[in-house]
């Protein structure tokens, strides 16, 4: 565990906290809450009982490709902060409308919105090892989950990866997403680039945050990440 973590202190931004802090009393509540299926509702409330890793990164510096390579190997349940947007528009919802307005105009939707659709997904989910992907995208987002979940991510990850292979990456993601377009993207980069550094500071001030290289292969990028999952697992 120990050796791991010395090993790992070149992805923690300014980190001064030993990783032990960073999860392993988690984890082992974690286990105690799976073990224990009377728990009632409103247990995702409790912050020892979840194990959380935020996923970050600018549009298209490969969050969701990665969320699905640690899903295949470490067993967490991937919740995309856009995907349950998306979900919400196809849904016919009241909100619709304007949700679809705001993220073709590349801006962020209300947090309250986005964090009651994450709230919903880990009330009703049985796991509580979640990847939380492209949230928060900002301190609004960041401080309203905070109080709505009433926990902090054990863990965040940030993709570091620069704007022209975000750019082509998203041009060619070719998913039939409305955001996926030049304007849209130049938009959005604006909004990431205004809105990301304080909640990266944030966390790094924390040692929670672990800044990954988005340049390079799929699997090569996952061998970065690989090692902030298998400390977690060392720690159980
Ligand atoms: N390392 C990579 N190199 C090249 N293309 C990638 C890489 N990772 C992801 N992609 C592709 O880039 C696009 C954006 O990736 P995605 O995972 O959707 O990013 P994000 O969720 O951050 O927007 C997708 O089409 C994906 O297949
Ligand atoms: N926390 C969030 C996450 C996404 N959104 C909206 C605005 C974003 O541009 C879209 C799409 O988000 P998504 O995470 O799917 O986008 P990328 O995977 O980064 O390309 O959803 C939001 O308003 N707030
Ligand atoms: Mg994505």
């Amino acid at each position: 565990m120990w050796r791991r973590a010395a090993s790992l202190s070149s992805l923690i931004f300014s980190s001064s906290q030993p990783l032990r802090d960073q999860g392993a009393y988690s984890l082992k509540a974690w286990k105690f809450f799976c073990a224990d299926s009377s728990k009632g509702a409103g247990y995702f409330s409790k912050e020892k009982n979840l194990f959380i890793t935020f996923v970050l990164g600018g549009p298209g510096s490969g969050k969701g490709t990665q969320c699905a390579k640690i899903v295949e190997n470490f067993g967490y349940t991937h919740l995309s902060a856009g995907e349950l947007l998306r979900r919400e528009i196809a849904s016919n919802s009241e909100d619709g409308a304007m949700l679809l307005d705001t993220i073709k105009e590349g801006k962020i939707v209300p947090s309250e919105v986005t964090v009651k659709l994450i709230q919903k997904e880990m009330e009703s989910c049985g796991n509580c090892k979640f990847l939380i992907d492209g949230f928060p995208r900002n301190e609004e987002n960041r401080i309203a989950f905070e109080q709505i979940i009433g926990a902090e991510p054990n863990n965040v990850l940030f993709f570091d990866c620069p704007e022209e292979e975000m750019i082509k990456r998203v041009l060619s993601r070719n998913e039939g997403r409305v955001d996926d377009n030049i304007d849209t993207i130049r938009k959005r980069l604006k909004v990431f680039a205004a809105s990301h550094h304080p909640v990266i500071e944030h966390y790094s001030k924390k040692g929670k945050l672990y800044k990954i290289d988005a340049i390079g292969t799929e699997d090569e990028i996952f061998e970065r990440v690989r090692p902030v999952f298998a400390a977690c697992e060392g720690a159980q």
